[in-house]
């Protein structure tokens, strides 16, 4: 296999999927993130993503800029077509996808996994609230996709982040870097 792979991350909204991605980009070098383009504030917080407007989103995606785009939330989002060099280079690219784009993905990219983490309701709810991005309003809506599916015989390594993050960090880096693991004795990557 050459080349890195592309693993997509999943889940609900507010289930941490910036959170884990930006835990294991800290630990391991052969990670990069992807960042996203989004038609929201460039100062709405969370995430590293470059904001957009609408139309300057349709300019880009005319002149095939994207490797990926989609819609949700009331908002476009999209993974820059320039995410292909980092790849070429070797190095394993994260990226926070929705999961109606998993199919698209997985014809985009030669070396592609999926990530997908769950957590109970109750703690999607409070995280949300307690992120304070979203009005009550936007974190009903999110919370009412909290439950979609991924895509029919998608292979994906699922793992429950009601818990602690680094517990979930490090299972996700056990399953991509298993030879690593096994060397260094369940050790394997830098600490923080
Ligand atoms: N395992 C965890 N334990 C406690 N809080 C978490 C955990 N994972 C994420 N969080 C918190 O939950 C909120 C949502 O996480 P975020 O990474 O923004 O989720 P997503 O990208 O899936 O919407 C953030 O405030 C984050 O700090
Ligand atoms: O189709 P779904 O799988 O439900 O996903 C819809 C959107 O929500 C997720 O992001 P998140 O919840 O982190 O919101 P954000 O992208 O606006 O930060 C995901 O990154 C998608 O952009």
């Amino acid at each position: 296999m050459s080349g890195g792979r592309f693993i997509a991350i999943v889940g609900p909204s507010g289930v941490g999927k910036d959170s884990v991605m930006q835990a294991m980009a800290a630990r391991d070098a052969h990670i990069v993130l992807a960042r996203r383009m989004i038609t929201r504030p460039s100062d709405a917080g969370g995430e590293d993503f470059d904001g957009v407007t609408v139309e300057d989103f349709h300019a880009l995606h005319a002149a095939d800029a994207f490797a990926l785009s989609w819609e949700a939330h009331g908002l476009h989002y999209a993974i820059p077509a320039a995410v292909d060099a980092y790849l070429r280079e070797g190095r394993d690219v994260l990226a926070n996808l929705s999961r109606a784009v998993l199919i698209y993905a997985k014809d985009r990219f030669a070396n592609f996994e999926v990530i997908n983490l769950t957590a109970d309701r109750d703690v999607l709810a409070a995280r949300l609230a307690a992120r304070g991005r979203e009005t009550a309003e936007q974190i009903a809506g999110r919370l009412d996709r909290a439950d979609a599916r991924l895509p029919g015989g998608m292979t994906a390594l699922h793992l429950d982040n009601s818990g602690s993050l680094d517990q979930t960090v490090q299972a996700a880096l056990d399953h991509l870097y298993p030879d690593v693991t096994a060397q260094a004795g369940r050790v394997p990557h830098k600490v923080k």
